[in-house]
């Protein structure tokens, strides 16, 4: 786009430093956690941040991923603001402290750290969304948000074209970087069950809360029920109320197929969300490129969204007055 990168964006080794120094600061809160290798073999990381944190408790974990869009950058600050946050204000926040008392929560701060370097790598940002694999076009990388199994290559959700930003590659999972999400989430599984209860998959831009599933607009369909449905929106419009974003599913705005949501919810049962941050969708001068200083007004404006997310973790259906 011919912008001058912001260096007030966090990079892959700033991203390391940050997840380093907020482990050394609370190392009975937060652990780090290698989930696997990006494509150009970088180690992809997850924060743990729960009480007795080496310790895999019984109690409900929670998923907050970021930057599987390259472009993206503000929402690695959202996942380090939200790390950051939920340590330093242990011990003094009471509700922060019986959240990370009661929960386990894991942030992704960077799903597609090869993108995100390659477009802060020159003196003007790349506009690369996609990751690094070489697909033959000078479009290079797959889309990782369209290349997850769930209804993978459906309905128009994706594209089949190599240089399309939405290319969906040559099978679902052929990005190391979706396999690695994929594998590590299956990990969680306990005795059968899926301990992540609740994950929300951070992106920029729209100012959007949004729910599954993408690959249709049909609402209830073949997994998920009027109750599953309407706790999702029930919880993703309490999120909107409180982050002054738009509320709806995901599929109102195009539909999607292959996403990360979708096989988050469709797959493994997981309430699932995107966040879609600043600026709003019509404001495409600033688009995916606003200067980093707004990071801060745009991290704190989801404190209380992501706090009453990590709310519902124990029991979901609560947010309809239901029991699981
Ligand atoms: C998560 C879906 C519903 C929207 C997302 N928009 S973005 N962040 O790529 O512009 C996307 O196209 O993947
Ligand atoms: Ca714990
Ligand atoms: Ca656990
Ligand atoms: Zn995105």
């Amino acid at each position: 786009t011919g912008q001058p990168v912001d260096p007030g964006y966090t990079d892959y080794p700033e991203m390391i430093a940050a997840a380093d120094a907020i482990v050394a600061a609370h190392p009975t809160l937060a652990s780090k956690v290698i989930i696997g290798q990006s494509f150009l073999a970088k180690n992809m990381i997850a924060i743990k941040i729960s009480d007795n944190v080496a310790t895999d408790e019984n109690e409900p974990e929670v998923l907050f991923m970021a930057n599987i869009h390259a472009r993206e950058h503000l929402t690695v600050e959202m996942a380090l603001y939200l790390a950051t946050e939920l340590t330093s204000q242990y011990g003094t926040d009471s509700r922060i402290t019986s959240l990370v008392d009661s929960r386990e929560i894991w942030i992704i701060p960077m799903l597609n750290p090869d993108g995100a370097q390659y477009d802060l790598s020159g003196p003007t940002y790349k506009d690369q969304r996609k990751n690094m694999q070489p697909n033959g076009t000078s479009k290079i990388g797959t889309d990782i948000n369209r290349n997850f199994g769930y209804k993978w290559g459906c309905c128009g959700g994706s594209s089949p074209f190599k240089s399309s930003d939405t290319y969906r590659g040559t099978a679902a999972w052929s990005t190391p970087e979706a396999t690695v999400v994929r594998d590590w989430i299956l990990s969680r599984r306990v005795g059968g069950q899926q301990q992540i209860k609740e994950a929300i998959d951070i992106h920029t831009y729209g100012e959007l809360v949004m729910w599954p599933f993408g690959y249709t607009f049909s609402s209830i369909v073949p997994g998920m029920t009027q109750d599953q449905y309407d706790t999702h929106k029930a919880i993703g419009t309490e999120m909107a109320q409180s982050n002054g974003y738009w509320p709806g599913q995901g599929s109102g705005l195009y539909i999607t197929s292959g996403d990360t949501v979708d096989w988050m919810w469709g797959d493994q049962g997981i309430f699932s969300f995107t966040w879609e941050m600043y600026p709003k969708s019509f404001d495409i001068v600033t688009g995916f490129y606003p200067p980093a200083s707004v990071a801060p007004a745009e991290t704190t404006r989801n404190r209380d969204a992501a706090l009453r997310f990590l709310g519902w973790a124990d029991c979901p259906f609560r947010s309809i007055g239901k029991e699981n």
